[in-house]
């Protein structure tokens, strides 16, 4: 048969259009088929609404949720993914088929360009005999009564950062951005949790470098920005990112492969304290091989590196605000009231009493919803949702942005209250998806609420934390600017200061001299 050049037109025309409209209504060309009977977001041949997502995804996904139900499915580029909405719909999705979503998704930029060297982290991995191993033993090492052994650690960490604290309070301007010294509270307490060691000084070069590198990180593992990840064709192109994905794993590998060195040796000449990696590298049964014990190390550095501080600072940035200063004197009081001998700062490494503070750590860590989107998830069977099948394989993603501030579970989302969580009326259960949820959530939940808890009752007990002297020193406290363009995984709040002022100059004193005494430092 012969074409001429005018069928030749036709048919590629036809076929193109074929094409655009199988792609489009059958997901051709995504790894995941179209889910028949979920609601789906209208978008683009090829890239679907890769690039209707704007700056803020977690945003996007709520307001789209207004349109399309609290669950429906996107495609971007070749990954069809089912976004959950609402508390409603992630506690049925993600509690009642908790098994069925046990797994993790793999990313080209993350889990090829910069874990190829570690391992993924446990909270990247994909469900498999050796990740189940690898949980098992970050979740016995981080089970209450084990958290309560690390109390020392945490006791000593937020000394320290009380005790420059204190020096500030007692400074000309009283102001400062209280973000260093949080994280190296969180970095320290989970470097002396995994390997029994800790960085001495804040301005430390290692902990800047680890500092530097665990952000850059952090934006790699997003699900957000990482365009190559769904779009494999740009992977030819994004070679900066590559390069840059490259020297993060680089730099990375030199400080793990440093501590984990030091601790080997620590044990060799037995001058080793007792630790999470000393403790798998000293048992001679220990059922966890180098390449899993790489990865714990490397989740224990990682998982509350960023996680804990932010949180500590977007709570104590809420507390400088006008409405943080009742919040403030209440919970001064109710620390007063349990503990009117002022050993509270001791007491609250040992008990939680002080339930006005508990509820503070809650709202901190709903409000703040540092994962604005989770981890994601794949579903390792099917789920029924309302008669619609979610196939095995899929990807989810929790909006647990728009899931923490949904008004059906949580009246006046936007106001940051502790109190709904002294409510004796409020739904029971899950407090708020700021651990996730289900099969995967959080395995460092206890310790993070612990060290949130401690800090909250140390820092309210010895500072007024107030505004700031120039009002454009004010945490930016409005959800929509603080979740503006999180290219990060983990949200962090715009750079702040509080003005600290003590409550009681003797008192504080009292209390650093004692705990020096007992740390003997
Ligand atoms: C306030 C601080 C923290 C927050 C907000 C937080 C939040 C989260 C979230 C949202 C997930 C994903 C859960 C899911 O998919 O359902 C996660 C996973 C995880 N977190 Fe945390 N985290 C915090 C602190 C920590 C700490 C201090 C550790 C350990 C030292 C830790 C260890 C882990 C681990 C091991 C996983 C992976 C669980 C798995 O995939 O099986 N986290 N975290």
């Amino acid at each position: 048969m012969i074409f001429t050049p005018f069928t030749v037109v036709v048919l590629f025309f036809v076929s193109a259009v074929t094409y655009v409209l199988l792609d489009h209504y059958f997901g051709f060309g995504t790894d995941t088929p179209f889910i028949s009977g979920l609601p789906a977001v209208s978008g683009y041949p090829l890239v679907g609404n890769l690039f209707q997502l704007g700056d803020s995804h977690p945003f996007t996904y709520m307001k789209w949720a207004k349109k399309y139900g609290p669950v429906y499915q996107v495609r971007l580029g070749t990954k069809r993914v089912v976004v959950a909405n609402s508390f409603a719909s992630v506690k049925h999705l993600w509690l009642d088929n908790s098994q069925s979503l046990i797994s993790r998704p793999m990313f080209y930029t993350f889990h090829k360009l910069v874990s190829s060297t570690q391992g993924f982290t446990i909270g990247t991995s994909p469900w498999s005999e050796s990740c189940k191993k690898k949980r098992r033993a970050a979740v016995d090492a981080l089970k209450k009564p084990k958290v309560q052994s690390y109390m020392p650690i945490v006791d000593l960490e937020s000394y320290i950062f009380m005790k420059k604290l204190s020096e500030v309070s007692r400074s000309s301007d009283q102001e400062v951005d209280v973000s260093p010294y949080f994280l190296s509270y969180s970095l320290n307490t989970s470097l002396t949790l995994n390997y029994g060691t800790r960085l001495d000084e804040i301005d430390n070069e290692l902990m800047k470098e680890i500092v530097d590198v665990e952000l850059a990180i952090g934006k790699f593992r997003s699900t957000m920005h990482n365009y190559q990840d769904y779009l494999p064709i740009l992977r030819m192109f994004s070679t900066d990112k590559n390069k840059d994905a490259d020297s993060m794993k680089s730099r990375r590998d030199k400080y793990l492969a440093f501590f984990l060195d030091k601790l080997k040796n620590d044990i060799k000449e037995k001058r080793d304290i007792p630790c999470i990696a000393g403790n798998v590298l000293k048992d001679p049964e220990a059922k966890i091989n180098e390449a899993e014990l790489k990865s714990i190390c490397l989740t224990m550095v990682s998982a509350g590196f960023d996680t804990v501080p932010t949180n500590l600072l977007s709570g104590v940035g809420h507390l400088s605000q006008d409405y943080g200063q009742k919040i403030q004197e209440k919970a001064f009081a109710e620390i007063m009231k349990v503990y009117p001998d002022n050993d509270a700062w001791d007491k609250c490494l040992v008990e939680q009493k002080v339930d006005y503070v508990s509820a503070l750590v809650k709202e901190t860590v709903r409000y703040a919803s540092v994962l604005p989107l989770c981890l994601p998830r794949k579903t390792v069977q099917p789920i029924n949702l309302d008669g619609v099948t979610i196939p095995a394989g899929t990807i989810m993603f929790m909006n647990a942005l728009a899931a923490n501030f949904d008004e059906e579970r949580y009246p006046d989302p936007f106001k940051f209250e502790p109190k709904r969580y002294l409510d004796p009326d409020r739904p029971r259960g899950v407090d708020h998806l700021g651990f996730g949820a289900g099969s995967r959530m959080c395995a460092g939940a206890n310790l993070a609420n612990r060290e949130l808890y401690t800090a909250y009752v140390r820092l309210i007990s010895a500072f007024k934390i107030l505004p700031p002297i120039n009002k454009s020193d004010l945490m930016v406290s409005d959800i929509n600017k603080v979740f503006a363009c999180p290219e990060s995984q983990v949200v962090f709040p715009e750079q702040f200061k509080v003005k600290l002022e003590p409550r009681d100059n003797e008192l504080l004193d009292r209390w650093l001299e004692d705990t020096s005494e007992r740390l003997q430092i």
